[in-house]
């Protein structure tokens, strides 16, 4: 709790910051980021189908947009050392794959070279189109997960689409031997949502280890183990009336950003 609220403390905009009434300590532990549990986040977003009307292609997007932002800031084409600009996008059968597969297309956009693997596509409409869209933005997708030096060699940057806060028990083949290869890979890891494998509210201690995570909608409780360079927050489409009935505290996004910096 102390980690959340001195991390709250450095990110969240406060309005009564400058004012005599409020040091800005307490008025930024009044006003916390929430870090949320599985059964929580899984509730808001299905309160987000249910109540608000929202369909899940329509979030995927704004989610999947988030993390092409956040690489993107994290990791511009300029400063990326092994040309071209190769990054690889490893999708779950989830929605977390969604978010992945939404994410591999605008970076393409963007100027990077995405090249995907998904191993276990779910027999969905919507998983069929987004693989489609894919193809037709001249994505490859991979046959097999490359060797630990083979990733490191092509690839500047791994998107972790794998798990989301739906994850849990032990990880199931083909996922398990992916996430041991990527626990020996020194290219940094950016996991959408969870660092994949990770308890979603517990974290591990041996798991991989991301450099940029992007959570979404609000952080997960095991963001607060989350000890890479950057954290953004992203999913900027939560509706005030949900922020304040799950007391969210959803820092101010700047502008028309579709993401934050939380750390
Ligand atoms: N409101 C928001 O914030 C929004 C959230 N969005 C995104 O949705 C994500 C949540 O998506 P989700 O609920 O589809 O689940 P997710 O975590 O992708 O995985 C489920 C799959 O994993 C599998 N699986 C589970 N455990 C496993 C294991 N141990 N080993 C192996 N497999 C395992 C499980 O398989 P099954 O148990 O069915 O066999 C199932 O197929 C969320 O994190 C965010 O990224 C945005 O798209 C939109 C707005
Ligand atoms: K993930």
């Amino acid at each position: 709790a102390t980690v959340l609220a001195h991390r709250a403390a450095r990110t969240h905009v406060c309005e009564h910051a400058y004012t005599p009434q409020f040091t800005r300590q307490a008025c930024s532990m009044a006003q916390s980021l929430r870090y949320l549990g599985q059964e929580e986040a899984q509730r808001i977003d299905e309160e987000l189908f249910s109540e608000y009307s929202f369909s899940v292609d329509q979030l995927m997007e704004l989610a999947g947009l988030s993390c092409a932002t956040a690489v993107t800031k994290a990791y511009p084409l300029q400063s990326l050392l092994k040309l071209p600009p190769r990054v690889l996008v490893i999708c779950g059968p989830g929605n977390n794959g969604g978010d992945g597969l939404v994410c591999a297309r605008h970076l393409r956009l963007f100027g990077y070279e995405p090249a995907v693997l998904y191993p276990k596509r779910p027999n969905k409409q919507l998983f069929q189109n987004l693989t489609i869209q894919c193809e037709k933005m001249e994505i490859p997708f991979l046959s097999e997960m490359p060797e630990a030096d083979e990733v490191d060699e092509v690839f500047n940057v791994v998107i972790d689409a794998i798990f989301g806060f739906s994850f849990k028990g032990a990880v199931r083949e083909p996922f398990a031997a992916i996430l041991s290869t990527l626990k020996k890979i020194s290219a940094p890891i950016a996991s959408v949502d969870i660092p994949s494998g990770w308890d979603v509210e517990t974290g591990v201690s041996d798991g991989i280890q991301p450099d940029l995570l992007v959570s979404l909608t609000a952080p997960k409780k095991a963001a607060s183990h989350f000890q890479g360079r950057y954290h953004y927050l992203g999913g900027r489409f939560v509706p005030p009336a949900l922020d304040r009935k799950y007391a969210l505290n959803l820092p101010q996004y700047p502008g028309t950003e579709c993401v934050l910096r939380l750390n």
